[in-house]
């Protein structure tokens, strides 16, 4: 375990001198430990404190009540323990998966997009917690991405918060069991697939491990089907243990920095260790819009494009290849909805 930097990022980002020293700091840190944390204020602590208590109480309802709280129209509701496939081998972690909560009367849901329907929640005060706890994450998201675009010398600070706008921010709450004699493993290497991954993890530890960035070592481009980095790197060093840190978030990039900053901030492989007890964390994933067609906005070749919505959906369907919501996509073809989506979005 080595000490992470810790940031206190400011009440707006207006694009001062010090909002441009920060950025920049914050750039480095990334560059140097893959990882760090932003100091949260006493409000989000209220409500990571709540998340984490009402977590605690959904995970200990029996399974079956659980695992009716999935959808086939979107990703969002109960992952049970071993549905999860990284790299082909069995996750252990047990999640709720949040994503945008949109009624069957959304134009977006009515048109049959991938992944877009009402979240399965298993009551209102656990909607409404998990929604503040969102809400948190996404101000953040918002002030690291602009800070972002200022570290890294972009003439417009808002070039990669305009693109989150209307975000297809999501959401992981999750349990991790004590570690056993069959296994210790929570979650395999991967990297996820956004532009920023902020998390918060109870006291227990001993679970998330980062890689940083290493000189001369080539990294996966997760959004391209033949690099996928889910697996990669596992076992081999260096990895570092994440201890958990109270009044913090930790940050990092997802694939789509890497991929819009061609590489000059990577998007950082994580795995997950049991503990020798139950640990409850949530990781919370801060997007661009679903239908947004992506160029780089730093350097890199301009006619490489990534559509988001293709890229999540290739990954959730990859991750729950037996889920319904991945066998209701496949019967009604829906992925074509993706492809006239790209086709729209590249003709001028
Ligand atoms: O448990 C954690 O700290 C991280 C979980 C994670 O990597 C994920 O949900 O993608
Ligand atoms: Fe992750």
């Amino acid at each position: 375990m080595r000490t992470l930097r810790t940031f206190q990022l400011p009440a707006e980002v207006t694009g001062s001198i010090w909002d441009i020293a920060l950025g920049v700091e914050l750039v480095r840190a990334w560059q140097t430990d893959g990882i760090l944390q932003v100091a949260t204020d006493s409000i989000a602590n209220a409500v990571t404190a709540a998340a984490l208590r009402e977590s605690r109480r959904f995970f200990a309802l029996p399974l079956r009540d659980k695992a009716r709280l999935v959808s086939d129209l979107t990703y969002a509701g109960y992952v049970a323990s071993g549905e999860e496939v990284t790299a082909g081998e069995q996750d252990f972690s047990e999640i709720f998966t949040v994503c945008k909560d949109l009624p069957t009367t959304d134009p977006r849901v009515r048109a049959g997009w991938p992944g877009h329907g009402p979240v399965p929640w298993p009551d209102p005060v656990y909607r409404d917690v998990m929604t503040a706890l969102m809400f948190q994450f996404g101000l953040i998201g918002d002030k690291i991405l602009k800070l972002t675009a200022l570290g890294l010398g972009l003439p417009d600070m808002n070039v990669l918060t305009e693109l989150a706008t209307d975000g297809w921010h999501h959401m992981r709450v999750l349990r991790f069991p004590a570690r056993s004699a069959v296994t210790a493993r929570g979650i395999g290497a991967h990297t996820d697939y956004g532009m920023l991954v902020i998390a918060t993890q109870d006291d227990v530890g001993q679970g998330l491990f980062v890689r940083p960035p290493v000189d001369g070592e080539k990294r996966p481009r997760n959004w391209l089907e033949h690099e996928s980095s889910a697996g990669v790197f596992e076992h081999e060093e260096p990895w570092h243990l994440v201890d958990p840190v109270p009044s913090t978030f930790t940050v990092f990039p997802g694939d789509i920095l890497q991929f819009l900053t061609a590489g000059e901030l990577l998007s950082t492989p994580h795995k997950v260790k049991l503990a020798d007890r139950d640990r409850y964390s949530v990781a919370y994933f801060h997007e661009p819009d679903f239908p947004v067609t992506l160029r780089p906005v730093n350097g890199g070749d301009p006619e490489e494009t990534i559509h988001y919505g293709t890229h999540f959906t290739n990954m959730f369907m990859r991750c729950y290849p037996d889920r319904v919501t991945t066998q209701r996509i496949l019967a009604e073809n829906r992925l074509s909805i993706l492809t006239r989506m790209r086709e729209s979005a590249l003709t001028p």
